[in-house]
């Protein structure tokens, strides 16, 4: 069964296309890194298979519902960390995910608990009390997947989750959503530019480039004998040659 499938999805900016008739297949459970240089489109297919844009053509099916026709069934069940976080700084950390676990219709109880069993996971018990405005970036990163999770999603999107976060936090977080997806609590779909981490982490990989999907497969297949790095700058343009220019630069300033 496929968690996210998607037939000739598009959505056009100002009659530019950002995402052009992109046939996506995610099966249940994977792990899916969805790769594409700056501008790609990746964000824009993220938001709409969360139901935050609506597409100029084709279909989605996310978890069994169409998109189209069933948007708050799909809401329901998937869990998002966008690219620009979307986060109350007037409220403490603790506050923002109890409150937005009730949102979804948890009990205050539940919600409660989950709360801090999410702070201890994402180790910010020390700064729950904190204001979010006061929050560093990394630790932002870090309520936003908490919120996202809080509901218990089958389907979670992470629109760049590593970004700006330290390397001794991302090894926490990709442990915690590696055993996510290998008890099949949950599929993740993942877009990230940390090549290395990505390769560690997924099952699968789509590759997108001025909006049209190029390869997609699984891990194996799409990496071949190289590495995810080698794949994608080979399917998204040849390595590129320092640019000639700037030689003013090093020369000290002048008037
Ligand atoms: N609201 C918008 N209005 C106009 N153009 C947009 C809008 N959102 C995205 N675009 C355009 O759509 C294209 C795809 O953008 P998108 O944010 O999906 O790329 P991305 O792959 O997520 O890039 P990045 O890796 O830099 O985050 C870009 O050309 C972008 O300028």
């Amino acid at each position: 069964m496929l968690a996210i499938e998607t037939h000739g999805l598009s959505r056009s900016f100002d009659g530019r296309p950002a995402v052009q008739d992109l046939a996506l297949h995610v099966p249940v459970g994977a792990f899916y890194g969805f790769l594409g240089p700056n501008g790609a489109g990746k964000s824009t297919t993220i938001r709409m298979l969360t139901g935050l844009l609506a597409p100029t053509a084709g279909r989605a099916r996310v978890l069994g519902h169409d998109l189209d026709a069933d948007p708050l069934g799909v809401k329901r069940q998937v869990g998002v960390v966008p690219d620009g976080l979307a986060l109350f700084d007037r409220l403490s950390g603790a506050e923002q995910l109890r409150i937005h676990g009730q949102l979804y219709g948890l009990e205050r109880a539940v919600a409660a608990r989950r709360t801090d069993e999410l702070l201890d996971a994402l180790e910010l018990t020390a700064h729950a009390g904190k204001l979010v405005g006061d929050y560093s970036h990394g630790m932002k990163k870090k309520l936003a997947l908490g919120c996202a999770l809080i509901h218990g999603p089958r389907l979670l999107f992470l629109d760049e989750p590593f970004e700006g976060i330290d390397a001794l936090a991302v090894s926490g977080i990709r442990g915690m959503l590696q055993d996510l997806v290998a008890r099949g609590a949950m599929t993740i779909f993942l877009t990230s530019h940390v090549l290395e981490v990505v390769e560690r982490l997924v099952t699968h990989v789509g590759i997108i480039h001025g909006g049209r999907l190029v390869a997609e497969g699984t891990l194996e297949e799409v990496r071949g004998a190289g590495s995810l790095e080698e794949v994608f700058i080979r399917t998204v343009g040849e390595e590129r040659a320092p640019r000639p220019g700037l030689s003013w630069l090093g020369e000290g300033p002048r008037t």
